[in-house]
Formats: C-alpha cells, structure tokens, sequence
C-alpha cells in the first residue's frame, strides 16, 4: 500500500525481497531493509553478494521476483510516482557518462531531464566542481582520470538534490582526503533540515560506513545485520566494522553447516547478543530468530530515528514538487511522452553529433557517393570493345564497305589475316569478338537480295556476317551482337536504296508504336533508378539507427538516463527525431544529385517522389530501431543491418525484374518492406502516375504499415528485454 508523504517514514522499504536473473541461483533471498528517512544508510558486503541487485530493484531497473519494494512511499515504475524520476538521484557502478560530453554538457543532459533551469544547472555545477575538486567543466569526460571521472558521475546523481541518493560505490578510486570530503558533504546534506537526504550507498570501504547513521551487513543475498555502527562494534565488542562483518560471516558459515555443537552454541551466543538490542533487523539473518510480519509493518518509525537530528520532528517538504512543470504528474499518470524528456535527448544526440562532426559528414557524402557512382557507373553502353575482324570478301567491295558502318565508339576494331589468329585473340582474352566475312560475302549478299527465291543455304551464310563472341559476359556479348544488328542493318538498307528498293526491307516485320507509358529509349539506369534511390534511403536511415540503444547501453547511459525518468519511448521518439532530420537532409541531397546532376526522368510529380523517398527513410530507421532493441552487441547489430540488405535488394526487383523470380518468390518479394515503395517510385518517375494510381498508393501504404509494425516492435523488444 502506498502512502501519502505525511506517513512517510522511510525512504526505502524492502520487505522479503527476493530476484533472481537464472530461476536457479537466486541473488536475493527473501531480503528486508528499512532506510529511514533522512540518514545514511551504508549497505556492505563481499562482491557478488547482490548489492547492485538490489540497488536495482530500489531504483525501478529490476522488478522483483517476489516480495515488496517501496522507495519514498510508492513502488518504483508505478505510474505517477517519480522513481524512476526525479525523486532519485543514481549512480551506477559503471561510469555511465559519455566520454565524448564536457563535464558541463553532461550535467546539461540530465539537468534538462530534470527541468532544471539553466541558471540552477550551472550555479550546482559551479558548485559540484568546487566540491569535488574536478577541473574544469569544460573538459571532455574523455580528458578525465578515472577517479575524477566517477566524480562527475557523483555529481549527475546530486545535481538536481534529490531527496533520495542511491549511490553505488561512489569512494572507489577517490583519495581519502577528498573521501572525507565527500562523507563531509553527504552528512550535510541528510543533516540538512529544509531539505533533508536520505542516502543509500555501498562500499567496499568498509570502516568509512561508520560515518553513517546505520549499516547494512549483506551475504549471498541475505542481510547478516542491520544496526547503528556503533552498536554493531559494541555488542561484538570489536573497534573495527571490518573484523565485526568477518565475525559475522563466519558465524553464518558456521550456522550453514551441518548441526553441529559448535556451530549451536555460536548461534546461540549471537542470538543472545543481538537480543539485547532493538536496532538489529534481522529477518533473514540465519543467527537471530525471526521477527513477526507485524513488528515489521512497513509504517513503522525509522530504525535509525533515535540518533538523529531529526529525530522527533516531521521531516518536510520531502517530496518537494520542484522542476516538476504543471500537467507533469498528469502526463506520467496517464504514461504520455514528456515534451522536456524528448528534447533532453534530441539535445544530446546532437550535442554527440557535435562532437563527432567527421561522422555526421560522412553521413552527407555516402548517399551522395553511392548516387554519384550508380549513375555513373551503371546503366551506360560498354564501349571501346576490341573486336577482331577478319575480311575475307575477295568477290567485290561490300565487305570492305559494312566495315566503315560498325560503331566507332563501341568496338575498336583489330584486323586479322585469318580466323585462327582471330580466334587465338579472343581466347587470350585480347578481344571481345571474332567478327568474320566470307570470300563471297560480295556476291552472295547481291543474290541473297536480287533473287531471294533462288538463295541457297550456302548463299545465306556466304552473305551473312559471322560472330564469335567471348559470351562471359552478358552485357558485352548482348552489346556486341545489337550494335553488329544495328550496323548490318544500316549498311543493308542503304544497299537497298541504290537499288531503289525500302530500307525497311531488311527490318524485322514488328513495328514498335509509340509506347504508352515510359519513353521511347528505355535505359537500364532508368529501370534501376527508382530502386536505388529507395535502397540507399531506406538503408542509410537503418545503419544510422541500427547502433542508437547499443551505443547507448554499451555507454551505460541508457540504465541512467531510464532512472531519471526518462521512459523507452521517450527515447526512441528523441533518437527518431533526431534522425528524422539527419534523414531529411540525406534524402535531399540524394534527390538533387540523381534528379538535377544526373537528370535522372522524372515523368511524375516531384512531390511524391520526395514524399515517397522520406517515407522509406522513416521506414528504414524503424528497422534500425528495431535491430537496434534487439542487439546487445555493436557488431551483431551491424551485421543484422548488413544482413537485411541484400536480400531486400536482391528480392525486391530492384536488380532484376521480380517477374523472373518463381512464384513463390515474387509472393514474398511482394510483401518486402520496400519492394512496394520501388514501384511506385518507378511508377512516378518513369510513367508519371500521381498518388491516385494503385502502384502508388500502395508503396504508400505498404511504407507506412511497415513502418508501424517495426516501431511497435521494437518498443515490444526493448520492454521485453527491460532496457
Ligand atoms: N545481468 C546479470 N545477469 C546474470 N547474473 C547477474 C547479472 N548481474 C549480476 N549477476 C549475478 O548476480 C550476483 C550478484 O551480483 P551484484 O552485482 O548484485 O553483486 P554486488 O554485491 O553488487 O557485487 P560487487 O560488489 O562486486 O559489485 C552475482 O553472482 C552476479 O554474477
């Protein structure tokens, strides 16, 4: 049951908490702790023994097993209550900070967050440096020593005063004089009695936890103890927490193992021991008998209240509505997007940017390369083809004549005596092309056009023109084979015409009419150009994306950035916007260079085609989005978005015609994420449909479903898998 911050008297509650991260080896098991309100609360034990674990569960990072957690009087991630949010103030055991970020930007990043003014982010800058000892706010996390590093990170979790710090071994790498200042600072604050701190902190320094008002003595997932320092080393009677916390480990191994009469009459002593005082809260603990559910109400006065300033007194103002702008509570109330979390990101993202500003250039110049290359270098006619021909035409001047039609441009053309030295260039792979003429070749083709009736096998082939192609290579051989077509055709009919016959004589019977949709000369750059414009928006915005939560996490800023509140679709919705303008900015430049520099046809609307190309970018950083909730690790999420790419390009008929694929391809080649968008791109630029036209709307609608879908997806992923 939650209360009302007039009952609240503590901080944090945990009561029989257990977690685990395999079903098999619990962390915590059954674990009950009080932090009263206004005190340090030092939280102690070996490595491993689940601290961070719980520290977790208290900030809303983990969900409990079984068991209850309330922290400042309402259980964390419950909506309306501001843990995750600014009731808190976190620092992980990792360094969480990007090292890219000045110490000021950082503390901009989580002060917006916060609602911070801007005057109150730099005034507790300015003071946090001082205090800390750190060197300039304007130096890069980069530029810092370890130790000053994880100062920063102390102070992103003071910088807005929470009435809650959760600190996980803050003192690590610090030197002892500046220690002290730290704990100096830390009992000012709890001290404070306008806006007093609770704090919860783990060490590994065991004897400066005496400085606190109460500590914890964790084991393997248990709490051994839970007293005031002082009485803990009084009742063991013992001058140092350290030589106490072994006594009691080893009276817990003791009471672990077998029932023996050693370990009965140590158990028993301890119990005694702990008897005799009140202020051990020892549910768990194996030594001391346990307490009933009804001395442990979750109301109950503060463990530590008796040797504190202010004990006795109301504790005010605790849930302090500072930075919290109006319609904030409502908002989280009702889960909705908050305006300030968004902008908090964006304004990071960019401030990496910023940073990183070789990288952001080369996000300009790839889709300007990839455009620039395709249309230079695909599509165009092969040209300079060495052609070796041999002329044998000793029966008149034709064939000496059909040699001056062949192209100039696209073979060049080297004469041989005869066809075996011909033949040895080709397949040395000196020549394309073996291109031969009979000795008759004259007079055959005279009588294959004056008599056709009379024309032998014999005087067909003596007239014809001979090939011998090196067919490796589809396109040369296919160029090779048009332009001899085209070449003999021409030398044909101006033959014809001497004779006062129709050139049209040696064409092939089928007339071409003007074509109804298209244009008269098709080219293959035009075929591939509407696919390659949708691929290279489509797979630029998914690389972008594809790393957004990986970097993040990797940088162990999401963890910190999700307990300050800020919810998984704030910042997805703050990453999207921000590549929503990188991808903005891509696309045009795409468009310029295929549509004005390379005068790429555009027959439709350019409207639709700008449209059409955003729409497919929005789409691919939602596949990146949604690679991005799915990977942990940045080459897996790199792969994934390599992986996506070939075979959309592959199946959705950008390279080749989807109608050659089989059947059940072209199903699924139909159902791609841009195979629909390629052909209404198509249907725009090349046969001028508006958005009216099925193909057309259809690469609409399939963009936007698509869209959606891996949106919805990818905040399923990262929910499922609690990032
Ligand atoms: N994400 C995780 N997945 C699986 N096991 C985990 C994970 N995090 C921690 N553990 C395990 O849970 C146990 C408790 O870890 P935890 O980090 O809470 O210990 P700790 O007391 O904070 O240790 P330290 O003082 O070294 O930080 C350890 O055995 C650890 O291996």
């Amino acid at each position: 049951m939650d209360v009302t911050p007039g009952q609240l008297m503590h901080a944090v509650e945990v009561d029989t908490l257990c977690k685990s991260y395999y079903k098999s080896t619990p962390v915590l098991k059954g674990l009950s702790l009080q932090v009263p309100l206004g005190k340090i609360y030092g939280l102690l034990g070996p490595s491993g023994c689940g601290k961070t674990t719980l520290l977790k569960c208290v900030v809303g990072r983990l969900k409990p097993d079984a068991g209850v957690v309330q922290v400042m009087g309402g259980r964390p991630g419950k909506p309306g209550h501001r843990v995750p949010g600014n009731l808190i103030g976190y620092m992980p055991q990792d360094l969480a900070l990007y090292q890219d970020f000045t110490v000021s930007e950082t503390m901009y990043y989580f002060g917006r967050i916060f609602h911070m003014p801007s005057q109150e982010i730099d005034r507790q800058t300015d003071f946090l440096v001082t205090l800390l000892e750190l060197p300039s706010k304007r130096r890069l996390i980069c530029q810092l020593s370890g130790g000053q590093q994880r100062r920063v990170s102390f102070a992103c979790a003071l910088l807005h005063r929470p009435p809650l710090l959760i600190l996980d071994e803050p003192t690590v790498g610090v030197d002892p004089l500046l220690r002290q200042c730290i704990w100096n600072h830390m009992l000012s604050i709890v001290n404070n009695r306008e806006r007093p701190t609770s704090i919860v902190i783990t060490t590994h320094y065991i004897e400066e936890a005496r400085q606190g008002h109460m500590v914890a003595l964790m084991r393997d997932g248990r709490l051994l103890a839970e007293a005031k320092p002082q009485e803990l080393l009084d009742r063991y009677n013992d001058s140092s927490l350290e030589s106490v916390f072994l006594k009691l480990c080893e009276m817990d191994s003791e009471d672990s193992l077998p029932d023996t009469s050693a370990a009965a009459s140590s158990t028993s002593a301890a119990a005694n021991a702990a008897a005799s005082t009140s202020e051990i809260v020892t549910e768990n603990s194996p030594l001391l008998p346990k307490p009933s559910n009804h001395d442990r109400s979750l109301n109950s006065s503060p463990a530590g209240a008796t040797s504190n300033s202010n004990d006795g007194d109301s504790l005010p103002n605790l849930l302090y509505k500072e930075y919290v702008p109006l319609g904030d509570s409502l908002r989280s109330v009702f889960a909705l997007p908050s305006l300030w979390h968004i902008l908090a990101v964006v304004g990071k993202n960019f401030n990496n940017l910023r940073r990183r500003l070789t990288f952001l250039a080369f996000q300009f110049i790839l889709p300007i390369i990839q455009i620039v290359l395709f249309c230079v270098c695909v599509g165009g006619d092969p040209f300079g083809l060495t052609l070796a021909s041999v002329n044998l035409d000793s029966s008149g001047e034709l064939g000496a004549k059909f040699m001056t039609y062949l192209d100039n441009n696209t073979f060049h053309v080297k004469p041989f005596k005869n066809l075996e030295e011909a033949r040895t260039e080709v397949r040395n792979v000196r020549a394309w092309a073996v291109l031969s003429l009979g000795a008759n070749f004259s007079t055959d083709l005279l009588a294959r056009f004056s008599n056709p009736t009379a024309a032998t096998n014999a005087t067909l082939s003596g007239g014809s023109v001979h090939l011998q192609l090196d067919n490796s290579n589809y396109q040369v051989s296919l160029m090779i084979q048009k332009s001899v077509a085209e070449s003999f055709q021409k030398f044909a009919g101006d033959l014809l015409s001497q004779f006062g016959l129709s050139p049209e004589l040696v064409s092939l019977p089928v007339v071409m009419d003007a074509p109804l949709l298209g244009t008269d000369n098709p080219s293959f750059t035009e075929f591939m150009a509407p696919g390659m414009i949708v691929t290279i928006v489509f797979f630029m915005a998914t690389g972008l994306t594809a790393l957004s939560f990986v970097l993040e996490r990797k940088e162990g800023l999401l963890d910190r950035s999700l307990v300050a509140g800020v919810t998984i679709l704030e910042l997805m919705l703050g990453h999207m916007l921000t590549q929503l303008l990188i991808m903005a900015g891509q696309t045009g430049l795409l468009l310029f260079f295929s549509l004005v520099v390379f005068q790429v046809p555009c027959h439709g609307s350019v409207l639709w085609v700008i449209l059409l190309a955003l729409l497919n970018g929005f789409t691919g950083m939602s596949l990146g989005l949604m690679i991005s909730a799915l990977c942990s690790a940045e080459n897996s999420a790199i792969q994934a978005a390599l992986g996506t790419m070939y075979p959309n390009l592959l199946l959705s008929g950008i390279i080749w015609p989807a109608e050659a694929m089989p059947q059940y391809l072209r199903f699924i080649s139909r159902g791609l994420p841009i195979s629909q968008s390629v052909e209404a791109m198509r249907s725009v630029l090349s046969r001028g449909f508006g958005f009216t036209a099925a193909p057309v709307y259809l690469g609409f609608v399939s963009a936007i479903a698509w869209a959606s879908g891996l949106l919805l997806l990818a905040l399923l992923l990262l929910r499922i898998r609690g990032i």
